[in-house]
């Protein structure tokens, strides 16, 4: 395990910001957080980090119970951006490098490499405060990989940033975990964790309610049936589940939409020897979306879509 935390809990001024929180990353996976606004997230991070300290609970990060004896192995994207303005891109990378104890020559020489590797390589004698936000953002994200980092913490690092530059960063985090180091790094956006990790836990009023695999996440919830037919009525409606109602058709037929609460085959075996005349069928795991307002409830996930402006969690 790159990352084991147990019974995590810290409390600002009478508020219960993390309230027993267990977390294990295995070593090489792309590991996310995900939660509202307020849910506890960067106070985790944080508490792994060792920038603070828990008021209970263990932590273990790259084998060591002080992540300050390992901070030279960890690259860390903090929320609150900032990059001093007047430094040129280069010399940005290798001076978060040199807090990571990497010379600063070689910060500016791997710096480069890295800029141009990503399509960068424009901006890397440009001052920030010449940069697009982006651009900027993409400086600070590089500088948290200029040392090698067996583990990189990216705290919210798809905010602020369009599209294209998503899609870019998706592709760095993969080819980060491919390349042996761990990323774990939180989001209020379900469809980059639902792309990018195996693992995840989902915080919401500062505990996890569920800490696993998305795939068991979205196992929660039945296979969602979606069902096309020429017929309305015959034996195959008993092979339903109870109180599935048909949508009538304009041009005849009905659809049908339920749960899948047994097995696929004698579904499939009912509608076709009842004579059902099947258009078309589909049936499909449930989202990670569904699957958090099953877990977290109705009201972290409606947190969540104000975030992301509605249908984006999705
Ligand atoms: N330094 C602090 N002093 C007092 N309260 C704090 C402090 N840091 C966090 N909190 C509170 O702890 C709770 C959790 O905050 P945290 O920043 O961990 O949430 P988050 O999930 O990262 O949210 P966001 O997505 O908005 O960054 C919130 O209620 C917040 O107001």
């Amino acid at each position: 395990m790159a990352i084991e935390a147990r019974a995590l809990v810290k409390r600002f001024d009478g508020t219960l910001a993390v309230d027993g929180v267990d977390i294990s990353v295995p070593a090489g996976s792309i590991f996310g957080i995900l939660g509202p606004n307020g849910a506890g997230k960067t106070t985790t991070l944080r508490m792994l980090l060792g920038i603070i300290d828990p008021d209970s609970g263990t932590r273990r990060v790259l084998g060591s119970e002080n992540p300050h004896a390992i901070a030279h192995r960890i690259g860390y994207l903090p929320e609150e951006r900032g990059l001093y303005p007047a430094m040129k891109a280069v010399d940005a990378i290798a001076f978060v490098g040199a807090l990571r104890g990497m010379p600063r020559k070689q910060g500016r020489e791997r710096g480069r490499e890295l800029l141009e590797e990503h399509g960068f390589g424009y901006i890397a004698d440009r001052q920030i405060r010449q940069m697009s936000k982006g651009q900027a953002q993409t400086v600070q994200l590089l500088a948290t990989l200029v040392h090698s980092p067996d583990l990189v913490v990216l705290d919210e690092p798809f905010s602020g940033l369009d599209a294209i530059s998503q899609g870019r960063l998706e592709k760095m985090i993969r080819r980060l975990a491919e390349n042996g180091t761990t990323v774990i790094f939180s989001t209020h956006v379900l469809a980059h964790a639902e792309r990018l990790c195996e693992r995840i836990a989902i915080i919401a009023g500062g505990k996890v309610p569920f800490h696993g695999l998305v795939a068991t996440a979205r196992d929660r919830l039945p296979p969602q049936v979606h069902l096309e037919t020429r017929h309305i009525e015959g034996p195959w409606r008993d092979a339903l589940p109870p109180g599935t109602e048909p949508q009538l058709k304009r041009g005849g037929g009905a659809l049908f939409d339920f749960s899948l609460t047994g097995q696929v085959e004698p579904l499939l075996t009912a509608l076709i020897e009842g004579g059902a005349g099947i258009e078309t069928l589909s049936i499909e795991r449930a989202g990670l979306h569904d699957a958090f307002v099953a877990i977290a409830g109705e009201a972290a996930a409606r947190a969540l879509d104000e975030e992301t402006g509605g249908g984006a969690a999705r």
